[in-house]
């Protein structure tokens, strides 16, 4: 009799901070931070870049400017002093991304990113990419995290809802299982929300902290699915576009 072939865990995890928890059982790891780390960087590479090197400190990011890289450092929603860009997607398209490798420190998202690649595989996910991140999920199967990088620790919407849509797909597939409370409530926020992010999203406090600085393009932009099929993954110290 053919053996039955064992199906592929897949988990989330509302915060960085409780990453220790979970990375035992997991493989792969997808780092998310809708509102705006991770959009920002599939944007990147959607535009051309070559590399997209995450740190962790602005001091980290201040010394790859300071020998020449194109970087951009943003904490609280503004750009921090004295560089020219932070975390928005408008600031990574157009034709001076192409062919470049950027620096790149964020309050949340590239802390997350950091914290998972010291250990495991990592690829980005968001909104923007999201059924690429599905497809290649579905077609290298493997025990899969799905890692919100919250807000200063705590748990946020959007990446949850994020990890809800990818996890849905992942057990329609019939490759994937769970039953794990963090992945049934992602799942129950995305089935909420999936009509309209923007307005389910309202509310949020991480919405309305960008509102407050004037970021509304910023955030339709973000919570619009699908605008890219890259996915990038982690490699030696940076995240390169992934050949497919
Ligand atoms: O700029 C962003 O989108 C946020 C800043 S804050 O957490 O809303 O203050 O950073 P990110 O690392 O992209 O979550």
């Amino acid at each position: 009799m053919a053996e039955e072939k064992r199906k592929f865990r897949v988990e989330v995890c509302f915060s960085p901070d409780e990453f220790d928890l979970y990375k035992q059982e997991y493989s792969v790891v997808v780092a998310i931070d809708v509102l705006r780390a991770t959009t920002a960087i599939c944007t990147a590479f959607e535009h051309g870049a070559e590399k997209v090197i995450p740190v962790s400190t602005v001091a980290e990011a201040l010394v790859y400017k300071n020998k020449g890289y194109m970087a951009g450092a943003e904490r609280n929603g503004k750009i921090v002093e004295g560089f020219e860009f932070g975390n928005s997607p408008f600031s990574y398209m157009g034709e001076a991304i192409k062919g470049k490798t950027l620096v790149l420190t964020t309050t949340n998202g590239t802390r997350a990113i950091n914290i998972a690649a010291a250990t495991h595989k990592v690829i980005i996910g968001a909104l923007v990419n999201l059924d690429a991140v599905i497809a290649y999920l579905i077609d290298q199967p493997d025990d899969v995290l799905l890692l919100a990088s919250g807000w200063q620790g705590k748990f946020n919407l959007e990446d949850s809802i994020c990890a809800g849509a990818i996890t849905e797909a992942l057990l329609e597939s019939g490759k994937y299982m769970s039953d794990e409370d963090s992945t049934i409530a992602s799942l129950f926020l995305f089935k909420e929300a999936r009509v309209n992010y923007f307005g389910f999203l309202k509310a949020s406090s991480h919405r309305r902290r960008l509102r407050n600085l004037n970021l509304n393009e910023d955030i339709k932009y973000c919570l619009t699915p699908n605008q890219t099929r890259v996915i990038p993954v982690y490699k030696d110290g940076a995240l390169v576009k992934m050949e497919l």
